[in-house]
């Protein structure tokens, strides 16, 4: 089995790149980092008043199954030294599974644990604009990203800065 899955990692708690570089690192030293987009600078989204986030968006070949792609994130969320606090609030890292492909057929799950597509993938530009960097001809939910992300606010979307920083370690081809 192989398992494409879309992940966002972020975090506002913290050295944020340095750890978003670590769960980076720890995909292409395991040799399922298919592709890494641009960090950007995201406002907090869903109204808890915290730091700006740093965001970003992976595509991994992984060779178990969905939740195992969910497992992974969780173990680098922990490697992060990441509590669960407050929903929505702030965290050093956290790794969400926003789309998966099972052996190329998409993945469709309304189980609490592993919901996917990501329910709120949609609405969220933090996730939308880097995934569009990658993967500009996904489609999520049987619309185009360009058509969700022309359904949000345009100020939130502008408000998604790409920065200069890079991601991938020294080196690293797929
Ligand atoms: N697609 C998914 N990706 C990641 N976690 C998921 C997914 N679907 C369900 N979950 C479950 O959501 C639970 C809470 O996850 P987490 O603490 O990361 O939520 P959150 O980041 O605060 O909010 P959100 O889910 O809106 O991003 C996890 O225990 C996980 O099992
Ligand atoms: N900009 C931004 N806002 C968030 C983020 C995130 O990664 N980026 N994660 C959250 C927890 O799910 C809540 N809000």
């Amino acid at each position: 089995m192989t398992c494409r899955a879309v992940l966002s990692i972020g975090g506002n708690q913290g050295d944020s790149l340095d750890l978003l570089r670590g769960a980076v690192a720890a995909a292409a030293r395991e040799g399922i980092l298919r592709r890494v987009s641009s960090v950007y600078a995201t406002p907090p989204w869903g109204g808890v008043e915290q730091d700006d986030f740093l965001n970003a968006v992976l595509v991994v070949d992984h060779p178990g199954s969905p939740r195992d792609v969910l497992d992974w994130g969780f173990a680098r969320e922990r490697a992060a030294g990441r509590t669960r606090e407050v929903r929505w609030g702030p965290r050093s890292l956290d790794v969400d599974v926003v789309s998966a492909e099972v052996d190329g057929t998409p993945v469709h799950s309304r189980d609490e644990s592993l919901t996917l597509p990501h329910p709120r993938a949609a609405e969220r530009a933090f996730v939308l604009v880097p995934w569009s960097e990658v993967e500009p001809g996904a489609r999520l939910d049987g619309l185009a990203l360009t058509d969700h992300l022309d359904a949000l606010d345009p100020a939130e979307v502008a408000a998604v800065r790409r920065t200069h920083d890079r991601l991938a370690p020294e080196g690293w081809s797929r």
